[in-house]
Parts: structure tokens; sequence; C-alpha cells
């Protein structure tokens, strides 16, 4: 086997990889999109029925079910509590301008 050989085989398998890598890429997308269509829901809901943008309660139990989750198929726990931070983050945001907008318009 030449050198050339080698590289070959390595960019062939380098290349799989990355093709599955962007497969798994595309479903995360997918996912956190139709994540982000049932939140856009519960903001409405939410402020139609005045109730708070944040959950602190229920993120607790959601945080304690991904680290149980997480352990179980060997990712970090810590990893997996961030990330569903962030994201929560970002859809209160998306709850307090659906707040806003429905006491400015007068409609959730
Ligand atoms: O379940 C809710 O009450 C939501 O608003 C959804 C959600 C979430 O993204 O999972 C977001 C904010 C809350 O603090 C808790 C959970």
């Amino acid at each position: 086997m030449t050198t050339r050989d080698i590289d070959e085989s390595v960019s062939t398998e380098l290349n799989r990889l990355r093709e599955s890598i962007d497969n798994i890429d595309a479903a995360v997308v997918h996912m956190l999109a139709e994540r982000f269509k049932c939140t856009q829901q519960v903001g409405h809901l939410k402020a139609a029925h005045h109730l708070p943008p944040a959950d602190p309660a229920r993120e607790g139990r959601q945080i304690e079910r991904l680290r149980q989750l997480a352990e179980s198929a060997h990712l970090d726990p810590a990893f997996a509590e961030k990330l569903l931070n962030f994201i929560v983050a970002e859809v209160i945001r998306h709850h307090e301008r659906i707040a806003e907008e429905s006491a400015t318009n007068g409609q959730a």
C-alpha cells in the first residue's frame, strides 16, 4: 500500500463519516424546528392566559430527565443540561416577545 492509497482510504472514511454527520445535523435542525413550532403555540397559550413565560419547576424536571437520558446514552449530562438551557432561554425570549405583542395588540 502506497502513501497515496492510505490517504485515499482515510479520505474515503472521513467523507463517509461526514455524510452521516451532515444527516444527523439536518435531523437536529428539523427536530428543533418542530420543537419551536410547539413552543410558539405554548407562547400564545401562555400570553392569552397571562401565564409567565418561564416555568422554572418544569425546567427542573426537564433537566433531571434529560440528564438521566444522557447518562444512559453515554452523553455528558452537563452538556445535555447546557444544551437544554440554551434552547429554553431562546424559547423564553420568544414567549416574552409574544406576550409583548399580545399586550400591544390585544391578541395572542
Ligand atoms: O413548558 C413550558 O411551559 C414552556 O414554556 C416550554 C419550555 C421549553 O422550551 O421546554 C420553555 C420555557 C419554560 O420555562 C419551560 C419549558
